[in-house]
């Protein structure tokens, strides 16, 4: 099944209390169709799913509807209109008069800040999801310890959250999350309080119990990184509505959006193809390899396939452009050049090139790339 599809046709009879869903072959998957309205006049209208033992990375800038989403699948915020099913039972469809609580949502969540209860032990955090399902407390204090075994912190099973680290109270949540046996997995920005070392180690490690959950999982996050290396899918919301899907490795290469491009690290430019050439709304054009694509496209560059140098260049490259480097930034082992040619573009060259063509803002530049580095699609809806 897609990740993300279109929910009207999978959409069933539905009873009062949490009845089936009315379909589908894979019995865990979460389907949502979901409008919210907040006060603020913002809407959020979506629809996502994801299948048993996948995980769906949301992505979005600062106030696109990313939490009220997971807040609306984890029932903390009732939608307005549509449905959320889990399992195969239907959590939240206000047309029928069904909602069910937070609290018996069977759903595990991990935010940015652990939520960790300060004053019980790590042990004692993984054994209050166990609790709360009424699990009695020596066996849950046992379940919680083979879960901490698990993730590797038996040592800390003691100690409460002020004593461990970002990476250790992370696992914990992580563990306590699992441990009540959840159906559907909600990640909220989970690594964005950990250092950078720490995040890279606590990434694989999430990705190695998030293969090993087999429900579904969705993750918010503000990093393409974490979404590229974690999710199956990826969800691009931007002002409450999907501007994008796919698998992660499609969304790197075809953006559909600027903020989607700027997170993936692209130029993107949009303009109508006819015989290998993409005019652009400001005067421009770019020639491009595939000159059978015709109409309204996007033109995908990447910033390492523009060649810059001071005098013009006669190479076989198909574009040419003259234009004033405006920025310059450095990126690890690259510098990211911003030139105002026509389209304007970035341009990534070795730092010793950089020195090399003594460039700095307001130096003269002959931007070049070939055709075939440009990725050229329909500029189609989502
Ligand atoms: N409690 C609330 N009452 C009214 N409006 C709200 C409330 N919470 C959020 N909003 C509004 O809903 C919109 C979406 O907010 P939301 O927190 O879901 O975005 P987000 O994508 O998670 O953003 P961020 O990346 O900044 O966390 C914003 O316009 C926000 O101002």
């Amino acid at each position: 099944m897609s990740p993300v599809s279109g929910l009207g046709e999978r959409d069933g009879p539905a009873g009062r209390a949490g009845p089936p869903d009315g379909g589908g072959s894979d019995d865990g998957a979460l389907l949502a169709r979901l409008r919210v309205r907040r006060a603020s006049g913002f809407t959020l209208d979506v629809t996502l799913t994801a299948a048993s033992g996948t995980t769906v990375a949301v992505l979005g800038p600062n106030g696109a509807g990313k939490t009220t989403l997971l807040r609306a699948l984890a029932g903390l915020q009732p939608v307005d209109a549509g449905r959320i099913s889990l399992a195969g039972l239907v959590l939240d469809d206000p047309a029928e008069g069904i909602f069910v609580p937070a609290q018996r949502r069977t759903v595990g969540m991990v935010f940015q800040d652990y939520l960790l209860f300060p004053h019980l032990s790590a042990r004692d955090n993984v054994a209050f999801g166990l609790r709360c399902r009424g699990v009695p407390r020596a066996a849950a204090r046992a379940a919680a310890l083979r879960w901490l075994e698990t993730f590797g912190l038996a040592e800390f099973a003691a100690r409460r959250p002020g004593a461990l680290s970002g990476g250790q109270a992370q696992r914990v949540a992580l563990a306590r999350a699992l441990a009540a046996g959840p159906k559907l997995l909600l990640l909220d920005e989970p690594l964005a309080a950990l250092d950078a070392a720490t995040r890279l180690a606590v990434r694989g490690d999430l990705r190695r119990h998030l293969s090993g959950f087999g429900g579904p999982s969705v993750l918010v996050t503000h990093d393409p990184i974490e979404a590229m290396v974690l999710a199956d899918h990826v969800v691009i919301i931007e002002a409450g509505r999907v501007v994008q899907q796919g698998p992660p490795a499609e969304v790197a290469r075809r953006p559909r959006t600027d903020y989607v491009a700027r997170l993936v690290g692209l130029n993107l430019y949009r303009g109508e193809a006819e015989a290998g050439v993409v005019r652009l709304p400001g005067g421009g054009t770019l020639t491009v390899a595939d000159s059978a694509i015709t109409g309204p496209v996007l033109a995908a560059l990447r910033p390492s396939a523009v060649m810059l140098g001071v005098v013009e260049p006669h190479g076989s490259a198909r574009n040419t452009l003259a234009g004033q480097v405006t920025g310059l930034e450095l990126l690890g082992d690259r510098a990211r050049v911003a030139v105002d040619t026509n389209p304007a573009l970035l341009a990534d060259v070795t730092p010793a090139a950089l020195a090399e063509l003594r460039l700095e803002p307001g130096s003269r530049v002959w931007a070049s790339f070939k055709a075939t580095d440009i990725e050229t699609y329909p500029d189609e809806a989502p």
